[in-house]
C-alpha cells in the first residue's frame, strides 16, 4: 500500500541528514516540504522565532502539544539544557512512530518524551505520572479548537506559575480565534504577537507568545 507522507519525511530525513546532527535533520524536512511536499510542521520562518523564545525563557521544564513528525520537537530539544525535562504529546500512534524516529535520528531521544495520547486526558496527569509541578514553556501547535480548553486546564491543574511562558502556533491559520480573544483579553496573560506566515507559503500566520502574570 502507498506510504503515508510522515513515511515519506522520515525516508528524506534518513536519506539526507547525517545521523545525531539536529541541523541537518531540521534541514532535511525543511527541503522536503518546500520541493517535495508540503507538511504541517512550524517550518523555517515561524521556527527561527520558535527559537528565540525558547533561548530566552531557557525552560527547565517544557511541554509540546502535537508533536506530529518531531520537526519542533527536535528544533527545542536542540537549544535545552542538559537536565531539562522536556515532554510532547500526540494522539496519532503512526505519527507517534514515526517522531520517536526523526527525534533518534537526530540524536535526541534522551532529551524528550514522547507520549501518545491526548492533551485533554494526559495533562491531567502530568504531575502524577512524570513529576511535574510546573511548566516553564509550553508550545501549543495541536488541534486548533484544543488550545482554549487546555489552557484552562493548564491553570485549572496549577501547571502555570508566575513567568511561564506559553507559544501558540497557528493563531491566524488555521486560526485559533477564542485562544486568540481569550489571552489578549485576561488580565492574567501578558499576549504579543509574531507575525510570519504560514509555513513554506506566503499565507499569513504568526505566533502568539502569552505570559502568564498570577
Ligand atoms: C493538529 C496538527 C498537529 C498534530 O497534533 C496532533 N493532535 C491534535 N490534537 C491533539 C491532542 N488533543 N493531543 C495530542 N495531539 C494532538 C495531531 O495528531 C497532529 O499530528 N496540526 C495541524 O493540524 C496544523 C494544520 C495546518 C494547516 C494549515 C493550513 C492548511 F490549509 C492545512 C493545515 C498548519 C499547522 O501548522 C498545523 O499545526
Ligand atoms: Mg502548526
Amino acid at each position: 500500500t502507498r506510504s503515508t507522507r510522515p513515511q515519506r519525511m522520515l525516508k528524506a530525513v534518513q536519506k539526507k541528514a547525517t545521523k545525531g546532527d539536529p541541523e541537518s535533520v531540521i534541514s532535511a524536512i525543511d527541503y522536503f516540504c518546500k520541493h517535495s511536499e508540503w507538511a504541517m510542521n512550524v517550518g523555517d520562518e515561524k521556527g527561527s522565532i520558535l527559537d528565540s523564545v525558547v533561548t530566552e525563557v531557557n525552560p527547565s521544564t517544557v511541554l509540546e502539544l502535537g508533536t506530529y513528525c518531531g520537526y519542533s520537537t527536535v528544533r527545542i530539544a536542540r537549544l535545552l539544557s542538559p537536565g531539562t525535562k522536556f515532554i510532547t504529546l500526540e494522539f496519532n500512534p503512526a505519527n507517534v512512530t514515526i517522531a520517536r524516529q526523526i527525534i533518534a535520528y537526530a540524536g535526541l531521544q534522551d532529551k524528550v518524551t514522547v507520549v501518545e495520547g491526548s492533551s485533554g486526558d494526559l495533562i491531567p496527569q502530568m504531575k502524577e505520572r512524570f513529576g511535574i509541578t510546573t511548566f516553564d514553556f509550553i508550545f501549543l501547535d495541536h488541534w486548533k479548537d484544543r488550545y482554549l480548553p487546555d489552557i484552562k486546564l493548564f491553570e485549572e491543574c496549577g501547571l502555570l506559575r508566575k513567568g511561564s511562558v506559553l507559544l501558540a502556533d497557528n493563531v491566524i491559520c488555521p486560526g485559533a480565534p477564542e485562544y486568540l480573544e481569550y489571552v489578549r483579553n485576561s488580565p492574567r496573560y501578558e499576549s504579543r504577537y509574531y507575525p510570519a506566515h504560514l509555513e513554506y507559503t506566503k499565507v499569513e500566520d504568526g505566533l502568539e507568545k502569552s505570559v502568564f502574570l498570577e
